[in-house]
């Protein structure tokens, strides 16, 4: 497994905003927005082109295109939803599917409650949408249902981790397939109640509110 943590000033200064508790939700799901535009860069690196033939006005040329079949972009609901536009922004074109998984705040086991997927993922690129890995339950739950699937390209692409989730992502999929892990920042640690720290608290309350 590969971590990439982006290292650029603005993604620092946007991602300090958005730690700041004083945010409102409206500012905050526009930095989050802004904030995966900037990921989704570093995240497609390695998006599979071919070659393709371009008629300029003055000549022709060989450029290249996106590959088929298309990548698919999963966000995990509640709170990758608030991430899709940043990444579809720069991925037009690709598929959308949905997972949604929840913690469960006592035992911080991943419970899936939706899923609207294509059956095969084989030889799809995917990238999965969370904003926090925190113990990383719900980013392995998220890995092993696309693997599953048949998909061996997974990119996950968060805006904070935890040293402790990544190290269990690590773990959990050893040789099984290539997966990387685009994120703005690896935080200190988890406190008592498995919340990152220094963190921005709970994304999806955040983003959308308390439900
Ligand atoms: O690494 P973990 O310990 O599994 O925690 C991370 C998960 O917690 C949050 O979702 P949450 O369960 O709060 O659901 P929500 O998006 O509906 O708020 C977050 O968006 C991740 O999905
Ligand atoms: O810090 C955390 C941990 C899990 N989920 C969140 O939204 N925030
Ligand atoms: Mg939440």
């Amino acid at each position: 497994m590969r971590l990439h943590v982006a290292d650029h000033p603005l993604v620092a200064h946007k991602l300090s905003v958005l730690r700041d508790e004083a945010t409102p939700s409206p500012i905050f799901r526009l930095l989050v927005d802004e904030l995966v535009t900037l990921l989704a860069y570093e995240a497609t690196r390695h998006v599979r082109v071919e070659p393709q033939e371009v008629r300029t006005p003055v000549t022709t040329t060989t450029g290249v295109k996106l590959s088929d079949p298309s990548p698919i972009v999963i966000p995990i609901l509640r709170a990758g939803l608030g991430m899709l536009d940043g990444m579809t922004r720069l991925l037009p074109t690709a598929e959308v599917g949905f997972l949604g998984l929840q913690r469960d705040e006592s035992t911080f086991e991943a419970v899936t409650y939706a899923n609207r997927l294509p059956d095969d993922l084989t030889g799809r690129q995917v990238f999965l949408l969370d904003p926090m890995l925190a113990t990383g339950a719900t980013l392995v739950a998220s890995i092993d249902y696309v693997l599953q699937r048949g998909a061996r390209d997974v990119t996950a692409v968060c805006l904070l981790a935890a040293p402790e989730g990544v190290q269990v992502v690590q773990d959990a999929v050893g040789d099984r397939a290539d997966v990387q892990i685009v994120v703005a920042a690896v935080d200190e640690r988890l406190n008592e109640k498995k919340y990152i720290v220094p963190g921005l608290g709970d994304a999806g309350d955040r983003l959308y509110g308390v439900v």
